[in-house]
């Protein structure tokens, strides 16, 4: 990192470091000059389109038709901005149940991703958003894989020694954020800026793209921030109920405009361009909330539409039960409908083969004890929206 590039610098310390380098030590939250009138605009159409998917988070029957859905996007987008790649497939077949293939430790990463965020979500139910929250996400997020990651990377513990970004070596690292005991010292001061009770009149979105600034700019762990981070963000709003079901994920937008996102991080610390990055995050917010209400709007078009194909084929109360479970679990085995539905296994068995006949399920290929079905439209519906953003 050079030291020059941060002369000027208004939000930050630095600090000699190893290797005669200097570490970055942001300055506590909130920034002394946050300028919200010319955010005004950006601001009122983030807050519009979220006032939107609040609303069809309020009239859908089950939310988590859209809730699924828009956390395996968030899980993969998250993961391969990191360099950790998987298939829908893969995924949606670990989450059913399936063993990890090729790539297996990728795709049990990605499905890590998906345990840590649902984990922690519900977590906000019982116990306020604090650190223990972001360990514990961490440690579920790199379960059996942290060994993988490099010796420094230990599950669910804040890093022991200093780490950098964008480089091999400290010395061409792009960015090096606070040592240990640093980075400790600006956590706790950060979970205490979560929790304050007087706001300041900083909008909840505002204080989300500020929370989120401040801990990738601590980087506390050895590995997993990117990805922690963002979970943080979808935390951060629903425990302030900004966002009153879990519906907001920005990694497919991010990971699309990933370089502009990296370097507007980077420009904060640089030069303090912190309105530069709020109105970014919030255009980006926008954005996700426009693709969540349109990811609704097909989900339920398809749940009509698969009620028709099956009042066609003879409606039985136990296909629109298997239909309705596919939105949350797109693939499944008949074991698994059997328990579900509370009927014989030859029973569920008959239901597959008549959703088999209608189009709705598929044989995965390569499974058997158990076969595993996909609801494959649900699957592309999904996908479709991922590669509509690319
Ligand atoms: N200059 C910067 N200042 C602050 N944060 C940054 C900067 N550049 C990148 N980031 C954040 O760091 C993340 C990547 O960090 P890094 O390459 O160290 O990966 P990591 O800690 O291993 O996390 P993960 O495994 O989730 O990527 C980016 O996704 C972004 O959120």
């Amino acid at each position: 990192m050079k030291r020059d590039d941060f002369a000027r610098s208004p939000a930050r310390r630095l600090v000699p470091t190893e290797r005669g380098q200097v570490a970055f030590v942001p300055h506590d939250l909130p920034p002394p000059d946050l300028d919200l009138s010319r955010l005004a605009a950006p601001l009122a159409i983030a807050a519009q389109r979220l006032g939107e998917l609040n609303g069809i988070g309020r009239t859908l029957p089950d939310p988590w038709l859209l809730i699924q859905p828009l956390q395996v996007r968030e899980a993969l987008t998250s993961s391969s901005m990191e360099g950790t790649y998987t298939t829908v497939d893969q995924l949606l077949l670990m989450d059913a149940g399936g063993s990890a293939r090729e790539p297996w430790r990728d795709t049990v990463e990605v499905h890590n991703y998906r345990r840590a965020l649902a984990q922690a979500m519900d977590s906000l139910a019982d116990v306020p958003l604090s650190l223990r929250t972001l360990r514990n996400a961490h440690r579920t997020l790199l379960a059996g894989v942290a060994r993988h990651r490099g010796a420094d990377a230990r599950a669910g513990e804040f890093k022991q020694r200093q780490n950098f970004i964008g480089a091999h070596e400290i010395e061409n690292a792009r960015f090096v954020p606070p040592p240990p005991s640093e980075a400790i010292a600006a956590l706790d001061r950060l979970e205490k800026y979560i929790h304050r009770e007087d706001r300041g009149g900083i909008p909840d979105l505002v204080d989300a793209a500020l929370i989120h600034y401040q801990f990738e700019t601590i980087h506390p762990f050895a590995d997993g921030n990117g990805r922690v981070g963002r979970m943080l963000i979808t935390l951060h709003l629903h425990a302030r109920q900004a966002i009153r079901q879990p519906l907001l994920y920005l990694s497919p937008v991010l990971e699309r405009r990933k370089d502009e996102y990296i370097d507007h991080l980077f420009e904060v610390s640089r030069a303090g361009r912190w309105g530069e990055w709020i109105d970014f995050f919030l255009a980006v917010v926008a954005e996700a909330c426009q693709n969540a209400i349109d990811t609704a709007d097909a989900l339920l078009a398809l749940q009509k539409e698969y009620r028709s194909r099956l009042r066609d084929a003879g409606r039985s109360a136990n296909l629109v039960a298997i239909t309705d479970l596919l939105f949350r679990s797109p693939v499944v085995t008949i074991p698994r409908l059997a328990e579900h539905l509370g009927v014989q296994y030859r029973s569920a068995q008959l239901n597959v083969e008549s959703l088999v006949r209608v189009g709705i399920l598929s044989e995965v290929s390569g499974t058997s004890n158990p076969k595993y079905f996909i609801a494959r439209e649900i699957r592309d519906i999904i996908t479709q929206t991922m590669k509509s953003d690319a």
